[in-house]
């Protein structure tokens, strides 16, 4: 059920009570640190020291940007700006439909493939509450299951929009994690070879609407992203704050940049070296955003440890070989507290 207040300059709101956090999971907005943000990286930069892939200078800025933040944007990466303004406007579109309509398409049922959902926090004493979003969830492919899954009068420019999007995105993917594997010291293909010709690819269209009290409540709470590599899509407000070092940073909206984040199997793979950090999405009070997370994971069914070329005496794996089926379940286990995941296939060390 779609419980939303506008602000309103002539009708201020209080943020109703199912949405404010208790004090200690409030987002503390005036100690967010403007020092520091996550490195931005040009994607068209061929630049070498000395025609080896693995030392060439965009390799050295990822690798660098995965160990200390888990982190970074990138810039000139070739995606055409149209097509990322499409999805954002459909995004727009989408949450702008007439109530009746957007709240038909509400589960809680979270199992659900194709979804538009509200997340929460569970709180101590067993209370949940609510987060300052709505999230459309669904799959990369087949886009004609997210068509049907719409009401007809966006469905089409939704699927659409997001059928051209993937297809970019899908390209991207492959390209950074062909840049990540080099980073690791192996074969460019590693990670792509790993993660199998059935990944899980997921989407998730975040809306968070204008809100009367941003310190009171979170846009989604922190957590860590369990696939292997997260693309963020934001429109041009920010919202999103990493951990470093203790400090909550924001992630600038930068026109035509993509944020990109490792999730959890990348810090699996890679032995701890690249990390998967926590973040999370604050509101806003002046102005609505827009942010389209695509998801690259592995399938089901996939082995996920250490890569075995980054294992010898003086790097002793860090962590359990598993299924990622048991990763999903442990995540779901998990589902609305602070999630300590990864922590689960930890071996000691
Ligand atoms: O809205 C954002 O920028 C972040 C979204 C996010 O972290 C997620 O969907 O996992
Ligand atoms: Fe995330």
């Amino acid at each position: 059920m779609n419980s939303f207040q506008v602000a309103n300059e002539l009708a201020p709101l209080p943020l109703s009570p199912e949405f404010i956090l208790p004090e200690a999971k409030r987002p503390q907005l005036s100690e967010v640190t403007s020092l520091d943000s996550i490195p931005i990286i040009d994607l068209s930069d061929h630049s070498c020291n000395d025609g080896n892939p693995s030392s060439s200078l965009v390799v050295q800025k990822i690798s660098q940007a995965c160990e200390e933040y888990g982190f970074f944007l990138i810039v000139n990466h070739g995606i055409p700006e149209q097509v990322c303004t499409k999805i954002i406007t459909a995004i727009n579109d989408l949450f702008n439909l007439p109530s009746e309509q957007i709240s038909q398409l509400y589960t809680a049922d979270h199992t659900k493939n194709i979804k538009l959902c509200n997340y929460y926090l569970h709180v101590e004493g067993g209370e949940k509450v609510k987060m300052w979003s709505e999230c459309f969830s669904h799959s990369w492919y087949p886009t004609q299951d997210i068509i049907n899954f719409l009401p007809q009068n966006i469905g089409t420019q939704y699927g659409e929009a997001f059928s051209e999007y993937a297809k970019e995105i899908d390209s991207l993917v492959r390209r950074v994690l062909g840049l990540i594997s080099i980073g690791l010291g192996v074969e460019e293909d590693c990670l792509l070879k790993i993660l199998g010709d059935q990944p899980r690819l997921r989407a998730q269209a975040n809306f968070y609407p204008a809100c009367p009290d941003p310190e009171l409540t979170l846009g989604l709470p922190v957590h860590t992203d369990f696939n292997a590599l997260t693309v963020v899509l934001q429109s041009q407000v920010s919202g999103l704050q990493v951990i470093k070092d203790g400090k909550w940073i924001t992630v600038p909206a930068i026109p035509n940049a993509f944020v990109i984040n490792l999730g959890d199997q990348i810090q699996v793979l890679s032995n701890g070296r690249f990390r998967s950090v926590h973040h999370r999405a604050v509101a806003n009070k002046m102005c609505e955003r827009m942010s389209m997370a695509m998801f690259y994971g592995p399938g089901r069914d996939t082995i996920i440890g250490p890569i075995d070329d980054l294992i010898d005496e003086e790097h002793p794996p860090r962590y359990r070989k598993y299924c990622f089926s048991e990763f999903l379940e442990e995540f779901f286990k998990q589902e609305g507290k602070w999630r300590m995941v990864k922590e689960v296939f930890e071996l000691p060390y």
